[in-house]
């Protein structure tokens, strides 16, 4: 199923945050947001999982206008892990993750035996099936995102839309993380801060500065030295990967834009 923006803009407080964005995720794709620090990421992408309406523009879901569907059967479409995971409550991990079902299920409808092994694969894949029994109160910051993983995975999606996934995550985890989105086959929209797991995990790239899209491609058309210095403000060396042949960008801490050439 295949995301589209189509020339969106949001408005707050009399700011334009995001303006005239268009991006497209084709089904299956992953595609990946990135920019500095407020330049308009997490607001497009809660455009896509219909915590904000866009004040101008159209988001496409499977060809169909998001706005006017119902919001149960966008919510069986489209799961999120949001950086406001709303894991404030004493639940257990158990229940935490049982509520990814809730879009599929009616009223106090118990879970069928099908789902409540689908719960049990979610929490396994994302290794957290230890944890099921524990208040999601007392888990680590990335033990907790693993568990919104899992509930967002048994949601059965057909889109994932992730701000900023890796939050918290020891390398073992970002990158089982990202395989599992690469591997899903699933329609996927997320940012990331680590430029170098972008150009890995991602097919395409769309790149923010102050709220409006500068560039979009591959990792390869779009990750140069010249991009990363202009929108980054920072001067980066590109390599590709020994071993897969992504570019690779390499800093060093002395790389501010006000440098001209990168340190031998
Ligand atoms: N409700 C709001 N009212 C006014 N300004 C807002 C509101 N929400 C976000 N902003 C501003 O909009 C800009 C874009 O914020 P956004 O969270 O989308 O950026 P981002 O690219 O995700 O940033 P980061 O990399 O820091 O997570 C920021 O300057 C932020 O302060």
């Amino acid at each position: 199923m295949e995301v589209r923006m189509d020339g969106i803009s949001v408005s707050r407080s009399g700011r334009e945050l995001v303006r005239d964005l268009s991006l497209e995720v084709g089904s299956g794709q992953v595609v990946g947001l990135i920019g500095p620090n407020g330049s308009g990421k997490t607001t497009a992408l809660r455009c896509v999982y219909r915590a904000l309406k866009p004040t101008v523009g159209t988001v496409w879901l499977g060809g169909e206008d998001l706005a006017t569907l119902p919001l149960r059967r966008s919510a069986r479409s489209v799961a999120a892990l949001t950086q406001e995971d709303g894991t404030d409550l004493d639940f257990t991990v158990e229940e935490i993750v049982a509520l990814g079902r809730t879009p599929h299920l009616r009223g106090n409808q118990a879970l069928s035996a099908r789902e409540r092994e689908l719960c049990r694969g979610a929490m396994a894949r994302l290794g957290v099936l230890h944890l099921a029994g524990r208040s999601v109160l007392t888990l680590s910051g990335g033990e907790r995102r693993r568990v919104l993983a899992a509930r967002m995975l048994v949601q059965e999606p057909q889109v994932l839309v992730l701000d900023e996934p890796t939050n918290h995550l020891d390398m073992r985890h970002q990158l089982d993380l990202l395989s599992l989105l690469r591997e899903s086959g699933l329609t996927v929209l997320v940012t990331l801060h680590d430029l170098n797991l972008a150009s890995a995990v991602c097919d395409r790239l769309g790149v923010l500065s102050r709220g409006e899209l500068v560039a979009s491609g591959t990792p390869a058309e779009v990750l140069t030295p010249r991009l990363i210095r202009d929108v980054f403000g920072v001067t980066a060396s590109v390599v590709p990967h020994p071993l897969t042949g992504d570019p690779q960008l390499l800093y060093s801490l002395s790389s501010s834009a006000d440098e001209k050439e990168p340190c031998p």
